[in-house]
């Protein structure tokens, strides 16, 4: 039984490339995981979204146990079969999105009530429900119960959030169990507070994770804290353990993190900028519902070998997002998602070759500013 494990193959300044082992497969590094929140990436078939790159996808504790519940999904073989993907699947662990999600929220040193914002039920999170809602899900990687501060905060507010997420982190270890061949990542909490960082650091290492994210940050801080902090918070990190910044983001943002030594991310961006006609490309943006697409043989982007870019001209992409297709939002996510894929192996590739810095040059001169 293959077990889980991470190699390093290759190192240039901060930047590592390696990957992940796991029973259901190999997840290269750095590596972007698309988001199926709801036991689906929305407007892509499975085998869609593997075409793209992509060796993992993040499914969402908060969305699945309200809906068709985790007891369902175990009973329908877990959500690997339920969704029809086979390779590695992350999923949350559910208290992110109860914050920002659901209602009549009641956070206390258990865990978090709530009322289901579909049906208005009741609820209740803990570091040890979530830990059985993602057994019951199969997930292959398994995120700690943490509370994430929404930013700006006070450094009183952030310590003690940070301190409740460690003694949770302690507690999701300890529900856990053992279970070879699966994960269980801690998540860094801190704020844009090094001496946070540093507490909240040496308190997941001396607990012990098969992974570490960081989190409590991609909440509204901006571009320049953000890299502030993983100037520093990933080195505090175990080297060799993957190191997963959650919630990121933009191409440049992402670019950035890589750099800064993180190995994993998640993001709604691509999907979900893709169904409202928002493009990303190695160039820039491109908003296709722009009327000055309307009669544009050329495809998105020369470059792109996606199914959108390869078979379509811009003005059948502005045309369909205009009359509302539904063929709009597949294609445009297909392309992001392969975009997004395009990056990661570029940054992979580079980092092998000692590459990285010139391979960052090539991508921001390329790119310009605003709708391109
Ligand atoms: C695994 C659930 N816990 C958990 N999820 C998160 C999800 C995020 N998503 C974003 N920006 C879009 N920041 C995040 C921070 C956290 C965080 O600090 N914790
Ligand atoms: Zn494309």
């Amino acid at each position: 039984m293959t077990r889980f494990s991470f190699a390093l193959h290759a190192t240039d300044g901060a930047a590592r490339t390696g990957a992940i082992t796991t029973p259901r497969g190999d997840i290269r590094t750095p590596a972007f995981m698309p988001v199926g929140t709801a036991a689906t990436v929305k407007a892509m078939l499975p085998e869609s979204v593997r075409a793209t790159g992509a060796d993992i996808l993040l499914g969402n504790t908060y969305h699945l146990m309200l809906r068709p519940g985790a007891e369902r999904v175990a009973r329908l073989g877990g959500l690997h079969r339920f969704m029809n993907w086979e390779r590695p699947i992350l999923t949350d662990s559910g208290g992110f999105q109860v914050m920002s999600l659901a209602e009549l929220r009641k956070l206390t040193e258990k865990g978090v009530t709530f009322r289901s914002h579909i049906d208005g039920s009741k609820h209740e999170l803990t570091p040890e429900r979530s830990m059985e809602i993602q057994r019951l899900l199969g997930s292959d990687i398994v995120m700690a119960f943490d509370e994430c501060p929404s930013l700006p905060a006070e450094d009183a507010r952030v310590a003690e959030s940070m301190r409740l997420s460690m003694r949770w982190a302690e507690r999701s270890r300890e529900a856990f169990g053992d279970r070879p061949g699966h994960a269980l990542f801690g998540i860094q909490q801190g704020g844009v507070t090094r001496e946070l960082r540093e507490e909240s650091a040496e308190a997941l290492k001396a607990i012990g994770f098969e992974g570490y994210a960081i989190g409590g940050l991609a909440v509204g801080e901006g571009q320049e804290a953000m890299f502030g902090v993983l100037d520093y918070a990933p080195g505090m990190l175990p080297v060799d353990r993957p190191r997963y910044l959650m919630g990121v983001g933009k191409p440049d943002d992402i670019v950035g993190a890589v750099k800064r030594g993180v190995d994993m991310m998640d993001c709604v961006l691509p999907s979900r900028s893709g169904r409202t006609g928002q493009a990303w490309t190695r160039r820039g943006q491109v908003n296709l519902k722009n009327a000055r697409h309307a009669d544009d043989p050329r495809p998105l982007d020369e470059e792109c070998g996606c199914p959108a870019c390869r078979g379509y001209s811009r003005a059948y992409l502005h045309h369909v997002f205009r009359a509302g297709e539904m063929i709009s939002g597949m294609l445009l996510t297909w392309h992001n998602l392969h975009y997004y894929q395009d990056l990661m192996a570029g940054m992979r590739e580079a980092i092998s070759a000692g590459r990285f810095a010139e391979w960052e040059a090539g991508f921001h001169a390329l790119r310009r500013e605003g709708d391109i």
